[in-house]
């Protein structure tokens, strides 16, 4: 059975990709047997978009998606949904916003539901994300509400981080959560059609001036989303990102942080994630790597 699936899976079929995703959603039987088939390598750039509620995620993603289409491009979408009875109306809206792609045979939406401890949260994401990697995708963008640690988990997830904020004054970006602006590889200030944008990117990007770190300053992207400007701007920087020299050094970083979750989440042995690192890069020298396989040999 897990053998047909997975052949479906493969070839961008998309009730195989939906059925996959439930069995590993659920943990249903053949869940270890998919996820360790998996192939090793996949194509898909894997995008996180976080940022508080309200600054136009989803508004942003339909925009991106359009312009992608546009260039022939097929896109994926987790919305990661927080398990609060009260953000489940904002969701709603959210997939009615993005329902005008529903019917597109080149773009998949699919709400993850964030319930049960944290730690199950991004091992379902980094699990849920591969098997969208198996399916062809160009790019799988990964939607969060930025409250909580949630934002936190997908910057060990996503090959680029996506922080969206909006135009406040001047001085609140000094307060701008820490960990927000640790994980943003590019910044987005939507709602750039309001006054105090141009000062806020100005400041914001005086900020991320003085936080370079590894050769690559945190581009500030201006957008309006409701209109579709910028996008091609932050698809450009997209693209800069991932081109980067570090993604290799960076990919072994990811693959040990997804082992670690992964070898939490199926509680096998206690190891450092430093000695996962070397494991990984061991494993990556010799070619690519399936992080299940390599998950069993902890056992
Ligand atoms: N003026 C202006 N309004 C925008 C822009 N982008 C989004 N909006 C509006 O801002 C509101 C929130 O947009 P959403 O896309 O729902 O924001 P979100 O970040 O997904 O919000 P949550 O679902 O609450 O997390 C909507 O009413 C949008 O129409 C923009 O660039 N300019």
């Amino acid at each position: 059975m897990i053998e047909a699936l997975l052949k479906g899976l493969l070839t961008g079929d998309i009730k195989s990709l939906s059925r996959s995703i439930s069995i590993v959603e659920n943990e249903a039987t053949g869940y270890e047997e998919l996820l360790t088939q998996l192939p090793n390598a996949s194509h898909t750039k894997v995008v996180g978009i976080t940022g508080p509620p309200g600054a136009g995620k989803s508004t942003l993603v339909n925009a991106l998606i359009n312009a992608l289409l546009q260039q022939g491009k097929k896109v994926a979408i987790i919305a990661v949904d927080p398990s609060s009875p009260f953000n489940f109306g904002a969701l709603l809206g959210d997939r009615i916003r993005m329902a005008q792609h529903f019917n597109s045979p080149h773009v998949y939406i699919r709400s993850l539901a964030s319930r049960g401890a944290l730690g199950g949260l991004s091992t379902k994401i980094i699990e849920v994300t591969d098997v969208v990697k198996a399916a062809g995708f160009d790019y799988l963008f990964i939607e969060t509400v930025g409250v909580g640690q949630s934002e936190v988990d997908i910057a060990g997830i996503a090959d680029t981080s996506i922080v969206v904020v909006v135009p406040e004054a001047g001085d609140e970006i000094q307060t701008m959560k820490a960990g927000l602006m640790e994980i943003a590889n590019i910044f987005v200030v939507n709602k750039s059609d309001r006054p105090t944008a141009d000062q806020f990117v100005k400041n914001l990007r005086l900020l991320a001036h003085t936080k370079m770190r590894d050769g690559w300053e945190t581009p500030v992207i201006k957008t309006v989303a409701t209109q579709e400007k910028g996008i091609d701007e932050l698809i450009a920087a997209i693209t800069k990102h991932q081109q980067q020299n570090e993604q290799q050094q960076r990919k072994a970083y990811l693959l040990a942080e997804k082992l670690y979750q992964l070898i939490q989440h199926r509680r096998m042995k206690n190891v450092s994630k430093a000695a996962l690192l070397a494991d990984v890069m061991k494993h990556l020298a010799a070619g690519d790597v399936n992080v299940y396989k390599l998950a069993q040999t902890y056992a």
